[in-house]
């Protein structure tokens, strides 16, 4: 034991140590296998080679372990000088139990590492190995899922809030976009829905049960923006993966790539994507096969890609690929008639979120109203956050308290120094329709049956209004 913990030797088992006890172990084990520092076979006992299946022991010697045994760890014990105690190890549908060690030389180097089998009949061990099978398979089904729902979405079309005309237009595009396979190109500033209504067009089309990958190529470094969408083969530069890694076409395969931000894709990368539209394959990095993809398209810009055509810096020809229904999505500045609705459904995800209930008052509305949105909707959940993180117990936001919240730039507010006072509109509509009664009525002399006409509506709605003026 002195030597186990001596001075030469603070890592772990040396090979004379090895060598020592080797015998004990290997007569308590069901199997003895040795590798050295590459991991290559070194020594193998026959018990291992019969309870392996080897036709011929000594042919195993000089080979790497992998080789002879494609599910062993034992790579791993001489790369991290772990040891791996108790580990099952499922061979040709029988399950090892099995420990490895590494060893180490007098330099404290590790030299290599000893495996023993310390059960090839687990019938003693039948509860702990059925508990570990099934946690596998639920660890395996929980892995599977979460990658599932990391690639689905979180939006359906009812989530695109909005019932102005605007709104609705945006809508029936996406309806239609939908139902068939063609690409979409999304047009809209930052923060107006661009994304929520991508993931709501593939949660309605018939590729829903399906992946949603999105992609913000602005966000990407340029150099990895190919081995980004077409994967990178295996080993295809140094230090790349041993295993291929998928690019975003082949995550998606089978259901829709969302490609944020497209006016940012350089050049070169247009000319591939475009390749790979046309074909329907892709071409990993470093490799010479092409893999067939079928993907859907739906491509959003912020930028004005016309513009940049004129320019050359977006390639016409990716342009029409891309946007064969264009859906223009107004910015919330042209369509202030659904604030309220806007306000309704962010101010209840947004009080759920701070534990605390919450409205906002009419006068609250026209206060926004008076601010021109240059990140759109989604600076008006900031603000309806801020608001309510200022107010003290939530409540009902008014006026006042979105004043204090909203941003102060020129840029941003309209008309902000003397904001209008805000009054019932029933009160406002029932004043101008009395005033467009009186004028129908003086520009016919007070001939009801004419001014009714002129009005658009009909004598006795005409009369009905009158008696309740009266
Ligand atoms: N019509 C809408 N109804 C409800 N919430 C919306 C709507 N549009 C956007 N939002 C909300 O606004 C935020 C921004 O939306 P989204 O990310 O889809 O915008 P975007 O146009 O893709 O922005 P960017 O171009 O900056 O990526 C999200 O929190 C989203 O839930």
């Amino acid at each position: 034991m002195a030597q186990l913990f001596g001075s030469n030797n603070k890592n772990g088992l040396t090979r004379e140590l090895i060598e020592a006890l080797f015998p004990m172990f290997e007569e308590a084990s069901a199997g003895a296998i040795a590798v050295d520092r590459e991991s290559r076979i070194t020594w193998i006992n026959s018990s291992y080679s019969q309870l392996l299946g080897l036709k011929d022991q000594a042919a195993a010697i000089g080979r790497p372990v992998r080789q002879v045994i494609p599910e062993t760890r034992m790579p791993e014990v001489v790369e991290t000088g772990k040891p791996l105690l108790l580990d099952i190890m499922e061979y040709q549908q029988q399950q090892l139990v099995v420990t490895r060690l590494p060893y180490y030389d007098e330099a404290g180097e590790i030299e290599g590492a000893v495996a023993f089998v310390l059960y090839d009949d687990l019938q003693p061990l039948t509860p702990l190995v059925s508990k570990y099978r099934s946690l596998h398979k639920d660890l395996a089904a929980a892995r599977k899922a979460l990658a599932k729902k990391a690639r689905s979405t979180r939006y359906s079309l009812g989530d695109f809030v909005g019932a102005s005309p605007g709104a609705l237009e945006v809508k029936r595009r996406a309806r239609l976009a939908a139902g068939r396979e063609m690409a979409v190109l999304l047009l809209g500033e930052t923060g107006t829905g661009k994304e929520v209504l991508a993931q709501a067009i593939h949660s309605v089309s018939r590729r829903s049960d399906k992946a949603f990958v999105g992609v913000n190529v602005a966000a990407i470094p340029e150099n990895l923006l190919e081995a980004e969408f077409f994967g990178v083969a295996p080993g295809a530069y140094t230090g790349a993966d041993r295993k291929m890694r998928e690019g975003k076409f082949q995550l998606a395969n089978g259901g829709t790539l969302f490609l944020d931000e497209v006016g940012d894709m350089p050049l070169p990368l247009q000319a591939k994507l475009l390749r790979v539209l046309q074909e329907g394959e892709v071409e990993p990095l470093g490799s010479n096969k092409v893999i067939p993809v079928d993907v859907r398209v739906i491509a959003a810009t912020s930028r004005n890609l016309e513009a940049m055509i004129a320019d050359g810096s977006f390639r016409s020809d990716l342009y029409y690929r891309l946007n064969v229904l264009e859906i223009p999505i107004p910015p919330l500045r042209d369509r202030l008639a659904d604030l309220g609705l806007l306000c309704e459904t962010l101010l209840w995800e947004v009080s759920e979120g701070l534990d605390m209930r919450a409205e906002i008052a009419d006068a609250g509305v026209a206060a926004l109203a008076s601010y021109n949105w240059p990140g759109n909707i989604r600076e008006l959940r900031n603000v309806l956050e801020r608001a309510l993180t200022m107010s003290e117990e939530g409540g009902v936001l008014d006026a006042d308290a979105i004043f204090k919240v909203l941003p102060l730039s020129s840029e941003g507010s309209i008309a902000r120094a003397a904001p209008r006072p805000v009054k019932l509109l029933a009160d406002i509509l029932a004043k101008a329709e009395a005033q467009a009664i009186e004028d129908a009525l003086v520009a016919t002399r007070g001939n009801r049956t004419k001014a009714a006409k002129l009005l658009g509506i009909s004598r006795s709605v005409l009369y009905e209004k009158l008696a309740r003026m009266s």
